[in-house]
């Protein structure tokens, strides 16, 4: 999948701004990003849902739409989309027989975990069964390609597990799958690939160990004047200075060397490290690109 330079705005609101990406077969991607980054949109130009604004998506050398029509692409619902008042086999079996090529029932309950659920109605399951079940739907025509826009938001802890289990099988066959989420936890996880996007625009993409490097950032803060931030950019490890009420707050790589740097100009007080919080590995992976 090839997205060019894709955008799509809504009034003002450019939701999708000059978003560049190639996926190779095989792969796993996560997109990572916060409420409101631009997925959901990405996602809905990636399955033709939405047109474009500018740029295109090229999907096995044509369209979405002709990607989903030849069953090489699919996708999966938030929620809705099963029929109430029949049983999960029932249902796989109908959705089954509208592709050409479809993977046997069976084994599509086996690759979604349903199999001790299917004679179950589908009224009857649980939130993470019924979103089992609509990723065993997705699975039912062997798409090459698969995209998932948050596909865990609604689940508890256990249900994601068990849904990202049916993910790994179905990936591990060598099919390509995009999803969206805003849990770093889960693009670390479950992706090969995560690809950070902000603002409608990929802020950083690498693999889950690079990211991770990236977001590993640390806060040293102390006491001292603001005129000192500028210097204080320069020490070893640091990535970014900021003065406020009195204190100048680092962002670092490397905190030990940070803070020993410190000591030898004699900043030293109330010196405070802390993690860098989530938002903060966001808005550094934005700089990042910056
Ligand atoms: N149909 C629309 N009309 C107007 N603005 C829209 C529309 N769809 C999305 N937007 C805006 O585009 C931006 C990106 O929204 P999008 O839903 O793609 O983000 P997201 O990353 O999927 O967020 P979330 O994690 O909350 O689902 C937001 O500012 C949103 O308000």
């Amino acid at each position: 999948m090839s997205l060019g330079d894709l955008t799509k705005h809504f009034g003002t609101v450019r939701a999708v701004d000059g978003l560049s990406l190639d996926i190779p077969v095989g792969q796993t991607v996560a997109l990572l990003g916060r409420n409101g980054a631009g997925k959901s949109t990405a996602i809905g130009l990636m399955l033709g849902l939405l047109a474009p604004t500018s740029g295109g998506v090229r999907i096995f050398g044509g369209t979405p739409e002709a990607a989903i029509r030849a069953g090489r692409l699919a996708a999966m619902p938030q929620e809705g989309g099963l029929v109430p008042r029949t049983t999960v086999a029932e249902l796989v079996g109908f959705v089954s027989r509208t592709y050409r090529t479809p993977i046997p029932v069976p084994e599509v309950l086996a690759a979604a975990g349903l199999e001790e659920l299917a004679g179950r109605r589908v009224e009857r399951l649980s939130g993470g069964q019924a979103q089992r079940l609509r990723f065993a739907l997705a699975l039912a025509g062997d798409p090459e390609l698969i995209l998932l826009d948050e596909p865990t938001a609604a689940l508890d802890v256990r249900a994601r597990r068990e849904f990202w289990e049916s993910m790994r099988a179905f990936a591990a066959r060598g099919r390509t799958v995009l999803f969206s989420t805003h849990y770093l936890e889960e693009a670390d996880e479950y992706a090969d690939r995560v690809v950070v996007i902000d603002k409608g625009r990929v802020a950083a993409d690498g693999t889950s160990r690079e990211i991770k490097r990236l977001v590993s950032l640390t806060t040293v803060s102390v006491t001292a004047d603001a005129r000192r931030a500028a210097a204080m950019e320069r020490l070893p490890g640091v990535t970014s200075a900021r003065a406020r009420d009195g204190r100048v707050h680092l962002r670092t790589r490397d905190a030990d060397a940070t803070v020993m740097a410190l000591a030898g100009t004699g900043a030293v007080r109330d010196i405070e490290v802390a993690p860098a919080a989530l938002e903060d590995a966001f808005i550094a992976l934005t700089e990042v690109d910056a």
